[in-house]
């Protein structure tokens, strides 16, 4: 069948989503996948890396055990790790219950890369399929690869390397303090891995709160992990052994691994985006509220260029699926962006920085409080450092952003997230009550910091 009424370009996390719910709706639907049917997050990002998150916490929460509640011998073991990663999280990365999941819903896959070929047509290994009614691309995005000398041709270590290896090894350079360097180069080190990170900017997850950034900081130096921020490389060895990083300072870094995370990019320039008048050359497909980008044609996930998340993909795909069905339905709307990384203590965040409030524009005032200074944090122990953060509009007396590093720092910001995206008054959330002693009632005593 080569007509159908919509074609799925890339089956990662949103343009599975869509696949699903358009076959559930009635229609004939064409899914093209280069790889497997899930994408990233599955397979080489969120679940199996929060699962070695899972094993490292533990491995620390052990050691805590001293002092507060007997003590424990820890030997870790990287061994569980990789093989719950292949049983549990990608079934040795294959697809086969994804493909069958969708097939099993009247949905036609096709494995190969695809690209565009005009408005409504889509070309797989030289055949052209026809959609009737909707093509939506949601090809993702690939690791950047910087060009440092001598990087190229090196055995270097992307997320997927790191994700699929069956040891931990003894030594890591990791290029990229983001969320990939921090997440991962606390895991690594957790279990025995001799671990440093080079990152470009200032300092760690320079995205988020400078506040994070320093408990991070702090926390992955007990974990014994080497910082080297605002720091670049500028030339790689690897010498069948080793890597060995030159800085721009002149100074070197060894390690038996190179974990290059320094951000990921959609692969603009293979997706035939010309044959629909979209420029190849910008770094996403631009999109509008209802996530459309031509006529008939859709984008969704980190293709878009909006958050690389995959609760942004999934938004995304749900609004572009009423869309493409003609149901009524909001546009999309990023202010309460929410976004966590899953270092310990995690850092959860959503909406605007401070400095973003700022160059906004608006009348920020800012409340803070320390995570140890709560009942709860006191309570807690080892391990309880952080912050609550709060960016207020006072003009408005609304919340636009907010920032927990703190032990479930995700769980935490998920009622701040409520109350930027329903626009709660600042006035409201402090009258209201906080039940103690919960790490979430230290908002309350941010609230009564603002100045
Ligand atoms: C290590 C790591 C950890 C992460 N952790 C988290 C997390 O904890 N929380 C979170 O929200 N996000 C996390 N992410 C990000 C998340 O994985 C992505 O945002 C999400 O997968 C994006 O979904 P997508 O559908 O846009 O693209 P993808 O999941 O990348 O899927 C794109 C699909 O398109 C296919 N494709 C590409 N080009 C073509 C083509 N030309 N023809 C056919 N098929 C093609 C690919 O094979 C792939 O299957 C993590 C990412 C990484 C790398
Ligand atoms: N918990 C999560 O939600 C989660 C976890 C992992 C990844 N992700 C997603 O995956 C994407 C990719 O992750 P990532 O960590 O690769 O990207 P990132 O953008 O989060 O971080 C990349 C880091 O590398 C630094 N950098 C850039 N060039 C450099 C260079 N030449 N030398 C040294 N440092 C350099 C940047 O300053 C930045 O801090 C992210 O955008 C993120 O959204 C999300």
């Amino acid at each position: 069948m080569t007509e159908v009424d919509a074609i799925i370009l890339g089956m990662g996390v949103g343009g599975e989503e869509i696949a699903e719910r358009l076959a559930d709706a009635g229609l004939r639907v064409l899914g093209v996948d280069g790889g497997l049917v899930g994408g990233e997050c599955p397979y080489w990002g969120c679940i199996p890396s929060k699962m070695m998150i899972r094993a490292a916490n533990l491995i620390a929460d052990a050691r805590r055990l001293e002092g507060i509640g007997g003590f424990v011998q820890v030997t870790p073991d990287w061994a569980p790790v990789a093989s719950r990663i292949r049983s549990e999280a990608t079934d040795d990365w294959d697809d086969k219950v994804a493909v069958e999941r969708f097939t099993g819903k009247g949905g036609t896959f096709v494995r190969g890369r695809g690209k565009l070929a005009g408005p409504g047509r889509v070309e797989v290994d030289g055949v052209t399929y026809t959609a009737t009614r909707a093509v939506v691309v949601a090809t993702g995005g690939a690791p950047v690869i910087p060009p440092i000398e001598g990087l190229a041709g090196t055995p270097y270590w992307t997320n997927r390397e790191a994700i699929a290896t069956e040891t931990a090894p003894s030594s890591l350079i990791v290029l990229g303090g983001g969320a990939i360097g921090v997440e991962l180069g606390q895991v690594f080190a957790r279990f025995g891995t001799a671990v440093t990170i080079v990152e470009g900017a200032g300092r760690l997850l320079p995205a988020e709160e400078p506040e994070a950034s320093e408990i991070v900081h702090q926390a992955l130096a007990e974990d014994d992990i080497r910082i080297r921020v605002g720091a670049r490389a500028v030339k790689v060895a690897h010498d069948g052994q080793n890597f060995t990083l030159t800085l721009d300072d002149g100074t070197t870094e060894t390690a038996e691994k190179l974990l290059v995370a320094v951000g990921r990019k959609a692969q603009m320039a293979d997706l035939g985006l010309e044959t629909v008048g979209i420029d190849p050359s910008g770094h996403a497909i631009p999109v509008d509220g209802h996530m459309r980008a031509g006529d008939k044609l859709w984008a969704v996930g980190d293709v878009t260029g909006h958050g690389q998340f995959t609760h942004v993909a999934m938004y995304q795909a749900a609004v572009t699926v009423r869309d493409i069905l003609g149901e009524p339905g909001p546009p999309t709307d990023y202010r309460a962006l929410p976004r966590v990384t899953f270092t310990d203590p995690e850092v959860g965040a959503v909406g605007m920085t401070e400095q973003q409030a700022r160059d906004a524009g608006l009348s920020v005032h800012v409340g803070i409080t320390q995570i140890p200074t709560s009942a709860r944090g006191w309570i807690y122990g080892d391990g309880n450092e952080g912050i609550v953060k709060l960016v207020i509009d006072t003009d408005r007396d609304l919340l636009v952003g907010a920032t927990v590093a703190a032990p479930s720092g995700g769980e935490t910001m998920g009622a701040l997230a409520v109350a930027v995206y329903a626009e709660v008054k600042v006035t409201s959330m402090r009258n209201m009550m906080y039940a103690y002693p919960t790490f979430y009632r230290a908002i309350e005593d941010a609230l009564r910091h603002i100045t």
